[in-house]
């Protein structure tokens, strides 16, 4: 029997964090954990592809608070969110359900917000226990590289529409030209959602503690359009409509356009450093919006104790940055790639000749073939 609403304790608060590609959700999600969430703070993080990266680049001691789990939550029928949520409650013990104070659920930076936003509103009361309950919904926006991705791809425009809260990011890699086309930047996201509060992380007086802070989320309150979505979403169900499973992942990509795509990179052997350089100069010079994310974790010959995180959005590089020790227990160099339209063979050609360092090979692939691909647009699909 269900009890009373005397008796129904309060549903845990769970944060619904999005945005797209690379626009900084893991990054402001370990600042939150670091500086505003406790230890009764419980993460799902969701990545695109099949194998994860940010549960080793969320670099704080969560142990059993922290799920994450591959392949898009949007793209995925069933209780995904649910379930991993449920995952936490059960990992936390006897009186871990009590003890919880607030989850976090990062999506994939490709994801639709619609199902999801569906499936945090629509979980019914549970007959004992307290369930779960939305939150508040934070996108992040890149706001060197929103504007186009805002062009090619509407799960970037429906997470800014599904959003109470946006948090600008990157403000501080702003030329003087990216700066006069922040107004612009803001018109469009007002434009998609009237009423959301707008931050900029890089600004004085940023209060992260005030972003993550559950509170009722009223989906009257956003536009038309999240009505229409939902009211779609609800209709159409999430069961059949992603297109066939891919042969050997098992993941449905149809839902963020048939040409995206992931793959991974991995070595074995630790790489040169000069040559990875090399290779990451290359990316950066050729890639356009078809290389929507690249990031992962490198280890160097000349320093094969720790790992390298690695990023990069678009044609914006950040440079390797040395983390204070494996976070787990795969040594492997691996970069995960998410593609539009690019053949991943001669990427893992010129990955492994910049492993290896060999230099002419290298110089050969990158003047005849990989440059033009990237500039082209013309790369096999
Ligand atoms: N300069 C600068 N870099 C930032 C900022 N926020 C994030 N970054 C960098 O942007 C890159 C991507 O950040 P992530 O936090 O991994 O982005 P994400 O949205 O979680 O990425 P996906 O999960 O792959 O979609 C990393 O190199 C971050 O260090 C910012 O405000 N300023």
């Amino acid at each position: 029997m269900s009890p009373s609403p005397s008796e129904q304790p309060e549903p845990i608060p769970v944060l619904l964090l999005t945005g797209f590609l690379g626009s900084g959700k893991t990054t402001l999600l370990s600042d939150a954990l670091r500086t505003v969430l406790g230890p009764d703070t419980g993460v799902v993080i969701n990545e695109f592809g099949t194998v994860a990266v940010d549960h080793d680049l969320v670099q704080v001691g969560r142990g059993e608070l922290m799920q994450t789990t591959t392949g898009c939550l949007c793209c995925h029928a069933g209780s995904d969110v649910e379930e991993s949520l449920g995952r936490i409650v059960e990992a936390m013990g006897p009186d871990g359900e009590r003890r919880l104070r607030l989850m976090v659920v990062e999506t994939t930076g490709l994801a639709d917000p619609a199902p999801v936003v569906n499936q945090l509103r629509a979980f019914p009361p549970p007959a004992t226990g307290r369930g779960f309950q939305l939150a508040g919904v934070i996108t992040t926006v890149d706001a060197a590289t929103a504007l186009v991705s805002l062009d090619g791809h509407l799960e970037a425009a429906k997470q800014i529409a599904f959003a109470d809260q946006v948090v600008l990011t990157k403000t501080d890699l702003l030329d003087a030209a990216g700066r006069s086309a922040l107004d612009g930047l803001t018109a469009a996201i007002r434009d998609l959602n009237p009423t959301v509060h707008i931050h900029d992380r890089q600004a004085a007086g940023f209060d992260i503690g005030a972003v993550f802070t559950p509170r009722g989320y009223d989906v009257a309150a956003r536009g038309e359009d999240v009505r229409d979505w939902l009211a779609l979403e609800q209709v159409l169900g999430t069961a059949d409509r992603h297109g066939p499973a891919d042969a050997a992942t098992g993941a449905r990509h149809a839902r963020h356009g048939g040409g995206v795509t992931s793959f991974v990179l991995t070595s074995e052997a630790t790489l040169s450093r000069d040559g990875f350089y090399r290779f990451l100069r290359t990316l950066q010079l050729s890639a356009g919006p078809k290389l929507l994310r690249m990031k992962g974790l490198v280890v160097f010959t000349d320093e094969p104790d720790r790992p390298y995180s690695v990023h990069q959005v678009q044609h914006m590089l950040s440079m390797p940055k040395p983390l204070e020790a494996w976070p787990s227990e795969d040594r492997r160099s691996r970069l995960v790639f998410i593609v539009e339209g690019i053949d991943p063979a001669p990427l893992a050609e010129l990955f492994k000749a910049a492993a290896e360092e060999r230099g002419s090979f290298l110089d050969s692939l990158i003047a005849d073939s990989l440059g033009k691909w990237f500039k082209s647009g013309k790369a096999k699909t």
